[in-house]
């Protein structure tokens, strides 16, 4: 079996829609090309198939929007540009998932949003719940407050970011062309079309180029993106949006695109990343019963099985539990800040309304957000 069929197998596909395509090079909105890649996801998602879009073409809608023939260099007028063409980029996409029965939501981004820690936790739980709500949110830079993207054309990096917070198995990159080559097929027409490797390897870096001029990230931004994402354990296809029904051959097993693969487990990974973080912000003392369930049949930790709070700590940062003799059990990020912990530590988790005056999380540690330290 080749590592190609695990597409198959992908639950949970991050889509990213770059400028390029999206904007038939430069040429204002592709609408019949959006309605073509919805008519897929919606396909997709009839096979289950859970799916985050990635969009670009803020600038570009803005651009006609505003009656602008020419991009401006000026970055205050390109975000201008984005905002007012996000909403009929936005209409857009709702309009054409709604012809399919799906809802869409709005998600506008930027990578201090995942960076941080309590934002981090934010931004998942939202898209999750969007996710387990069957709806497909929409996401794109928030050029307002940010203008990297905009400066560099480069949505490939957020695409990857939300791959790792959705935990998604595949990112789906599509563009102009139809994968990655081993030169820029617009200079060189004898280049050829790279069917797989490893995200990792470091041979595609000399193959994808530099970039090129201001506000095309190339294929370089592609190839960091798929690295970035392989921290999660998601695969890449860098895949030629053009093509017929590209994404739906993708999920029946047809290898088209470049395909670059992360070497290891999308959980694996994840803890990997959790354990990764040094900074310890606190600790919380379980008692027995929470130790025993944690470490022997790996559940999550809730405030009932908690007997102290220790240290000063914000939601999402990292904590340690121990057991009452002070060992190390585990470590994870926690869904509540301390004074908040410290409130409904030793409480049924249905209690956390009443006590907080809102009701978040049941768990103070989700599972999924914990590594196992020692075993039972
Ligand atoms: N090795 C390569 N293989 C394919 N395309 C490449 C390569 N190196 C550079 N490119 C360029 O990257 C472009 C796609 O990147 P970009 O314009 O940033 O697309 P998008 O807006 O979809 O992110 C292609 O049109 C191509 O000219
Ligand atoms: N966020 C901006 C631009 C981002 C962008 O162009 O990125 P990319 O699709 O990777 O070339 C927009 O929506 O216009």
């Amino acid at each position: 079996m080749t590592r190609r069929q695990d597409i198959t197998r992908a639950r949970r596909w991050v889509v990213k829609i770059g400028s390029a395509l999206l904007t038939n090079d430069g040429k204002g909105l592709d609408y019949a090309g959006i309605a073509h890649w919805v008519e897929q996801m919606a396909e997709l998602r009839k096979r289950d198939i859970e799916l985050v879009l990635v969009s670009s073409g803020a600038v570009a809608a803005g651009m006609t929007r505003l009656g602008w023939s020419e991009r401006p260099r000026e970055i205050h007028r390109l975000q201008a540009a984005a905002a007012v063409g996000q909403m009929g980029l936005i209409q857009n996409y709702e309009a054409e998932f709604t012809r399919y029965g799906l809802h869409t939501a709005q998600v506008l981004l930027d990578h201090d949003d995942l960076s941080s820690r309590e934002r981090y936790l934010n931004a998942r739980s939202t898209l999750t719940t969007l996710l387990d709500l069957g709806v497909v949110p929409v996401v794109n830079e928030n050029d307002t407050v940010v203008t990297d993207e905009i400066r560099f054309g480069d949505n490939d990096t957020l695409g990857a970011l939300v791959a790792n917070l959705v935990d998604a198995d595949l990112l789906v990159i599509m563009t102009d062309q139809s994968g990655m080559y081993n030169a820029d097929p617009r200079s060189n027409p004898a280049a050829e079309l790279i069917s797989e490797m490893a995200a990792a390897d470091t041979s595609l870096d000399a193959m994808a180029g530099d970039g090129g001029s201001l506000g095309r990230g190339g294929m370089i931004t592609k190839v960091r993106a798929a690295r970035v994402a392989a921290r999660s354990g998601a695969d890449t296809i860098i895949v030629g949006g053009r093509q017929d029904s590209v994404l739906t051959r993708l999920a029946s097993g047809e290898a088209l695109g470049t395909y670059l693969w992360a070497d290891q487990q999308p959980q694996a990974a994840r803890k990997r990343w959790i354990a990764g973080h040094l900074q310890t912000r606190g600790t919380l003392v379980l008692d027995e019963g929470a130790v025993s369930v944690l470490t022997g049949k790996g559940r999550s930790l809730l405030p009932v099985g908690v007997r102290e709070v220790r240290g000063d700590f914000t939601r999402g940062e990292l904590v340690i539990c121990t057991d009452a003799e002070g060992r190390e059990v585990a470590r994870g990020l926690s869904n509540y800040h301390a004074f908040e912990a410290r409130k409904i530590i030793g409480k049924a988790s249905y209690k956390i309304g009443e006590i907080l005056g809102y009701q978040g999380e049941e768990e103070l540690i989700h599972r999924d957000n914990m590594v196992l330290t020692r075993r039972l």
